[in-house]
């Protein structure tokens, strides 16, 4: 089957289910939830469909897979009016156990609770920073906010001594959160002043996203960090454009 690379909208026919039974990933190419759901399906090597969704007009019945409208979903079956799955982290857990392969949480509950935790410790740095990247006058605290948030994954990095959340292996941490450390580099083009992270106070963090934008799941997923900034220059402007995503920057 195939599926044009574009994002579908309001008015695009529904596609056909898939005859092949293979699984369906629902997502916006700039979607950093989406990014997390579509990390796991390539690390796991999962078969899978991807539909790209624009969300400033989203297609009628996208609604049938996501009551929310929100991406990421993903779509089990091959029987319409089947439950999807919805939300970034219970899809990701819902793949790890579901298919075979290394598991990319850590089998002890409490290391796994751990970790879950430091997972959502992340939302403080991101919260800071989106208006920075996304709109035209962010408050004047928000870099300084968005740096003191991310000191925790610097200092969790130290405590932990291993070059990946995950351990001497990239894990579900590392997946979890690498969607934003992939965006973070846009600010050099989107902030006046050509923000970049402290080289000193971020040494294994800088390092960490280094080693992590080698492996192959990532490399499959990830954007250049111009390409964000075309894209975050469309929000800006009020006129998002998820397409750019398949353009040549
Ligand atoms: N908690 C959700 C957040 C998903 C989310 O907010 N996705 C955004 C795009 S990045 C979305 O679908 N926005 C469209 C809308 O809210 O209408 C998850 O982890 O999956």
């Amino acid at each position: 089957m195939s599926i044009p690379l574009k994002h579908f909208k309001k008015g695009t026919p529904k596609p056909k289910l898939p005859e092949d039974g293979v699984l369906r990933l629902y997502l916006m190419r700039f979607c950093p939830y989406s990014e997390r759901a579509a990390l796991v399906l390539a690390a796991k090597q999962i078969p899978h469909h991807k539909i790209y969704i624009d969300l400033s007009e989203k297609p009628e019945w996208y609604t049938d897979y996501s009551p929310l409208g929100k991406v990421p979903a993903i779509q089990l079956t091959a029987v319409d009016g089947q439950p999807a799955l919805v939300e970034s982290l219970v899809i990701a857990e819902y793949l790890d156990e579901q298919y075979p392969g290394r598991s990319l949480f850590p089998a002890d509950p409490l290391q796994k609770a751990q970790d879950k935790i430091l997972i959502e410790r992340l939302a403080p740095a991101v919260s800071a920073v989106y208006p920075v990247l996304f709109t035209k006058n962010p408050p004047a605290d928000a870099l300084p906010n968005f740096e003191q948030a991310l000191d925790v994954f610097e200092q969790e990095l130290t405590k932990r001594g291993t070059p990946y959340f995950g351990g001497q292996q990239i894990g579900m941490v590392d997946y979890m959160i690498w969607p934003w450390f992939e965006r973070f580099p846009a600010l050099k083009f989107v902030h006046a002043d050509k923000y970049e992270l402290d080289k000193t106070r971020y040494a294994k963090l800088l390092r960490w996203v280094e080693l992590v934008a080698q492996d192959e799941a990532i490399k499959q997923t990830a954007l250049d960090s111009q390409v964000h900034a075309k894209f975050m220059a469309t929000r800006q402007a009020g006129e998002p454009n998820y397409d750019v995503a398949f353009e040549a920057v």
